[in-house]
C-alpha cells in the first residue's frame, strides 16, 4: 500500500469463544476508500471479525487500528464515539416497522443529538443519494426488499461515517436487486470515497463490487489479494484451496466431455489444450489472431471469455491447437505476452477433438 495510513489496521487479532478461536492470528489492513470483500463459508469467522472491528467484540489478542486508534486503549465512552463513525447495514435492514423510511434515517441522527431542522435536511440528501426522494413518508412494510436496504445504507450513512460495514447486505435479496444494491454502495463509493467492507459467503458479490478480497477459512485469513487478480486466477497454482473451491464456480472451466477425454500424451491427429487466464492489459492483446499471422497456427477455441471486475479486465480461454505445434504455440504465445505477472497459461493435456 502506499504512504497514506491505512484507516484499518489488524494486527495478529485472536478472538477465542470457550478456548476455540473463532478468529485467529489476523493480520491486514484497509486504505481510504477501498472496497474489500470478505468471504468465507458458514463458520468461518467472518461476523466476529466484523464484530471486532465495529467494536461490538474485544479481540482476546492482537491490536485493532481505526483511523490511527488502537481500540482496545479506548474507554466505554469513546468506544461509543468511535461506533458513531462505523455505518453499520445489515441482511435484514433492522428497520424499525412503526417508523417511516425518514425517521428510520433520522434515528441515531436523533440519538446523536442532532436538532430537528438538521436531521430533516440530512434525511432528504440522504433519501436522494440513495434514489428514493418520494419514499420519505412511507413505512418499511410498504416498500420492497431493494428499497428497505437502501433506507439502511441511507441510515448507516447519516452521520458520515469514515466505514462503511456491510453483513451479507444483499443475501436476502432477488439478483435484480442485489446488482442494485451493490451498484449503488460502488456509487457511494466514488462519490464520498467511502470505505467500505462487505462481509459474505458469495463469491459473485465480491465479484460485482470489491477491489480486494480477504479470505477467511476456520478461522484464518487465508488470501488477501485484488480482485482482478482473484478472478484471472494469475495465482491459481498458489491460491489456498478454500479460495480455489469458493472460486469454481465463477471461473469458466473446460466442458466436462473434454476434461474426460484429456490425456497426458498426444496421440494421432491430438490437439493440445492451453489454458491462458488474461488479466490487466493483457486481455486486449490481440493473441489468437497474432498466432495465426505470425506462426500459421490456428488455435480453436474450446470455451471461455473476457469480462470485467470492475474497470479490470479478466478472463481465462481455453484454447487447442495441433499437438505437434505445442511447444511453438506456448513459445509464441509467452512472447506475445502470456505467462507475465497478469497472465497464466497451461497445457492441460490433449484431445482428439469431436469432428
Ligand atoms: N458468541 C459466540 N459464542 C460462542 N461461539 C461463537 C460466538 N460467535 C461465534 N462463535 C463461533 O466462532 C466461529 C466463527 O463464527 P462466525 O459467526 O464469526 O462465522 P461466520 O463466518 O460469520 O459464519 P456465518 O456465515 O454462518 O455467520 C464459529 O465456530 C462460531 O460457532
Amino acid at each position: 500500500m502506499d504512504e497514506a495510513p491505512a484507516l484499518i489496521r489488524f494486527e495478529r487479532v485472536t478472538r477465542r469463544f470457550g478456548g476455540h478461536p473463532a478468529i485467529a492470528d489476523i493480520s491486514f489492513s484497509v486504505g481510504h476508500g477501498e472496497i474489500v470483500g470478505v468471504i468465507g463459508r458458514s463458520g468461518a469467522g467472518k461476523s466476529t471479525l466484523l464484530r471486532c472491528l465495529a467494536g461490538l467484540e474485544r479481540p482476546d489478542e492482537g491490536r485493532i487500528v481505526l483511523d490511527g486508534q488502537d481500540l482496545a486503549q479506548l474507554g466505554e465512552p469513546a468506544l461509543r464515539a468511535r461506533r458513531r463513525r462505523i455505518g453499520l447495514v445489515f441482511q435484514h435492514f433492522n428497520l424499525l416497522s412503526s417508523r417511516t423510511a425518514a425517521q428510520n434515517i433520522a434515528l441515531p441522527l436523533k440519538i446523536a443529538g442532532w436538532t430537528r431542522a438538521d436531521r430533516a435536511r440530512r434525511t432528504t440528501e440522504l433519501l436522494e443519494l440513495v434514489g428514493l426522494p418520494d419514499r420519505a413518508g412511507h413505512y418499511p412494510a410498504q416498500l420492497s426488499g431493494g428499497q428497505k436496504q437502501r433506507v439502511g445504507i441511507a441510515r448507516a450513512l447519516a452521520a458520515s461515517p469514515a466505514l462503511l460495514l456491510c453483513d451479507e447486505a444483499t443475501s436476502a435479496l432477488d439478483p435484480e436487486t442485489t446488482h442494485s444494491i451493490l451498484a449503488l454502495l460502488r456509487d457511494i463509493n466514488a462519490r464520498l470515497g467511502l470505505t467500505i467492507m462487505l462481509i459474505t459467503h458469495e463469491m459473485s458479490v465480491v465479484r460485482a463490487v470489491a477491489d480486494r478480497v480477504l479470505v477467511l477459512e476456520a478461522g484464518r485469513l487465508v488470501e488477501d489479494v485484488p480482485a482482478a487478480r482473484l478472478f484471472a486466477h494469475v495465482e491459481a497454482g498458489s491460491m489456498n484451496e478454500a479460495t480455489r473451491s469458493l472460486l469454481r464456480d465463477q471461473r469458466p472451466s473446460l466442458p466436462g466431455f473434454l476434461v474426460d477425454r484429456l490425456t497426458p500424451e498426444p496421440a494421432a491427429g491430438s490437439h493440445a489444450v492451453l489454458e491462458l487466464g488474461v488479466g490487466g492489459d493483457a486481455a486486449h492483446l490481440p493473441m489468437i489472431a497474432r498466432l495465426a499471422t505470425e506462426t500459421g497456427i490456428e488455435a480453436t477455441l474450446l470455451e471461455g471469455g473476457v469480462t470485467h471486475i470492475g474497470q479490470e479486465p479478466i478472463g481465462a480461454l481455453f484454447l487447442a491447437v495441433p499437438s505437434d505445434r505445442a511447444d511453438e504455440a506456448e513459445a509464441a504465445l509467452r512472447r506475445f505476452g502470456a505467462d507475465t505477472t497478469e497472465t497464466s497459461l497451461r497445457r492441460l493435456g490433449h484431445v482428439v477433438l469431436p469432428d
